[in-house]
C-alpha cells in the first residue's frame, strides 16, 4: 500500500487491494453472492489508468466520527494524501491518541483550524457541525474543491434552510454554485462543481429508492410514509445526555416527530425527480447499534403499476452501478450486509394491501451516508475512477 502513495505515476499496474479495480463488473445479484461474499469482481482496464499526481487532502473536523471515516477510507486510496486536519477540542493532538485504531497511518497531527495553510491543500473534507461550514469555508481560497459533510448546503432555497436550521444562513452566495451530492443520480454536476453538499445519511437511503420510481411515474407523490431507523454514531461524537449508554441501550427512541430537518431536504430531491411538490410522512429512531441505517418505506403504486414494474426499474436504473444493490425477489436488506461499506441495498415487497408496496433500504450511515458518498463525489470531482479508496467490503456480523 506504502509504495504504491509514493510514486504518484508508479501504480497503474498494481493491483494494491484484494478487490481493486479500475473497472468494475457486477455479479449477477443472487441471494447466495448477498450472504458474505464480495459483490464485485476486479477486471482493470488499461484505458482507465490515470497518472496525475498526488492530490493532497485537508480534512476539517478530523477527530468526529465521520473525519475519522474519511481517514479511514483514504488509508486505501492511491492518489489522495492527507496533509491537513483540524480540531477544536482535541488540536494540538497526535491522532493515536483521539482514534487509536488509525495509530498506523502516516497523518499529521490535528490543528486548530486558524493555524491551517490552505495554499497547500488541494481539497478538503468538512466533517463540521452544521452552521460552522458556511462560515469557515467563505475565507478558503477559490482553488481548493469542497465536500461538504454538513447540512450547510443542501437546500437551494435559503429561506427553506433558515426556517428548518432556525438561523440566518452566512453564505448565500456559495450556495448558489453548491451541487446536492447524491453521487448515483447527480453525477455529471457533481464532476464539474467546485462545492458539492454530500447529502444527509436519511435523504441517502430514501432518495435512492425512491428517484428512480418517481422519475418513471411508478409511484403516488403523495402518501409516502417512512419509518427509519439509525445507530447512535449518527448524532456525532461529542458527547450528550440523549446518546449516554443508559438512554440508548435496550430500547429504541423516536425523535424529531413532524419536524426532522430531512424532510426539506428529502422533499426537494423528490420534488425535483417529480418536476412538482412531494410531500413526506418522516419519522427517524435512535436504535442501539453503533452504526447502520434502514428506511422502511410505504408507497402507493401508480395506477396499473405492478411490483414487478417497481423491480425491474429500479434493476434498470442501478444496474451499471457499483455500490446501489437490488435484491433478488424476496430478499431482504440487511444493515448486517453493509457495515462499514459505501453500498446501499434496496428491495421493493407487495404490501398485503392492493396497490401498496414496501420498499426497504440500508446503509452505513458513516459510509453511504456521509465518509463514502463524499469520497465518492471528490473522486468524481477529480476525475478518478469514483470506487477508488471504497472498495470495502461489508463487516459481517
Ligand atoms: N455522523 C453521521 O452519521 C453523519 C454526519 N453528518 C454530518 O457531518 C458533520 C460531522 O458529523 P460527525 O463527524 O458525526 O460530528 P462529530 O461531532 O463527531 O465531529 C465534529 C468535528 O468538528 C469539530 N468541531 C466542533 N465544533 C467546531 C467548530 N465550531 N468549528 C470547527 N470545528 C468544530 C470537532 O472537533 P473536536 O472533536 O476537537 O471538538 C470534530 O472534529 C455534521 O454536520 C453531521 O451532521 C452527515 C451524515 C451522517
Ligand atoms: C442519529 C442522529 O442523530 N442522526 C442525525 C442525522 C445525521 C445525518 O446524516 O445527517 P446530517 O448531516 O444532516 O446531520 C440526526 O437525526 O440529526
Amino acid at each position: 500500500m506504502l509504495s504504491v502513495k509514493m510514486s504518484a505515476t508508479g501504480f497503474s499496474s498494481t493491483c494494491f487491494n484484494r478487490s481493486c479495480s479500475w473497472k468494475v463488473e457486477k455479479l449477477s445479484k443472487s441471494k447466495k453472492q448477498h450472504e458474505g461474499k464480495p459483490f464485485v469482481k476486479c477486471s482493470m482496464r488499461s484505458s482507465d489508468r490515470t497518472s496525475q499526481s498526488t492530490v493532497r487532502i485537508g480534512v476539517l473536523g478530523a477527530s468526529g466520527y465521520t473525519g475519522a471515516e474519511v481517514l479511514r477510507l483514504l488509508a486505501n486510496h492511491p492518489q489522495f494524501e492527507v496533509t491537513l486536519m483540524t480540531a477544536v477540542r482535541k488540536a494540538g493532538e497526535p491522532i493515536a491518541s483521539v482514534f487509536p485504531h488509525l495509530a498506523t497511518q502516516n497523518l499529521p497531527d490535528l490543528i486548530a483550524i486558524e493555524d491551517a495553510n490552505f495554499s497547500d491543500v488541494d481539497a478538503v473534507f468538512c466533517c463540521l457541525p452544521h452552521g460552522t461550514t458556511q462560515e469557515i469555508i467563505k475565507g478558503l481560497p477559490m482553488h481548493l474543491k469542497i465536500v461538504d459533510l454538513s447540512a450547510d448546503f443542501r437546500l437551494r432555497d435559503i429561506s427553506e434552510y433558515e426556517e428548518w436550521y432556525g438561523k440566518p444562513h452566512k453564505a448565500p452566495d456559495l450556495q448558489k454554485e453548491a451541487v446536492y451530492g447524491l453521487t448515483e443520480i447527480s453525477r455529471e454536476e457533481i464532476k464539474n462543481a467546485r462545492l458539492v453538499a454530500n447529502p444527509g445519511c436519511y435523504p441517502t437511503s430514501i432518495q435512492l429508492p425512491l428517484v428512480p420510481l418517481i422519475k418513471a411515474n411508478l409511484i403516488e407523490a403523495k402518501n409516502i410514509i417512512i419509518d427509519a431507523k439509525s445507530g447512535v454514531s449518527g448524532a456525532g461524537r461529542s458527547p450528550k445526555e440523549n446518546l449516554l449508554y443508559t438512554e440508548v441501550a435496550e430500547g429504541i427512541n423516536s425523535y424529531g416527530v413532524t419536524r426532522h430537518r430531512h424532510v426539506p431536504e428529502t422533499e426537494q430531491g423528490l420534488s425535483d425527480a417529480a418536476r412538482s411538490r412531494v410531500t413526506i410522512s418522516f419519522t427517524p429512531h435512535l436504535i442501539p447499534m453503533s452504526r447502520g441505517m434502514q428506511s422502511t418505506i410505504y408507497v402507493e403504486m401508480a395506477p396499473g403499476a405492478s411490483i414487478e414494474d417497481l423491480h425491474q426499474r429500479l434493476g434498470q436504473f442501478y444496474k451499471d452501478e457499483e455500490f446501489v444493490i437490488l435484491l433478488e425477489n424476496g430478499v431482504i436488506p440487511r444493515t448486517h450486509s453493509v457495515r462499514g461499506s459505501n453500498y446501499c441495498l434496496i428491495n421493493v415487497f407487495p404490501d398485503r394491501i392492493p396497490g401498496r408496496a414496501i420498499i426497504i433500504s440500508v446503509i452505513d450511515n458513516l459510509v453511504k451516508g456521509a465518509s463514502g458518498q463524499a469520497l465518492q463525489n471528490l473522486n468524481a470531482m477529480m476525475g478518478f475512477p469514483e470506487n477508488t479508496g471504497l472498495q470495502y467490503q461489508p463487516l459481517f456480523p
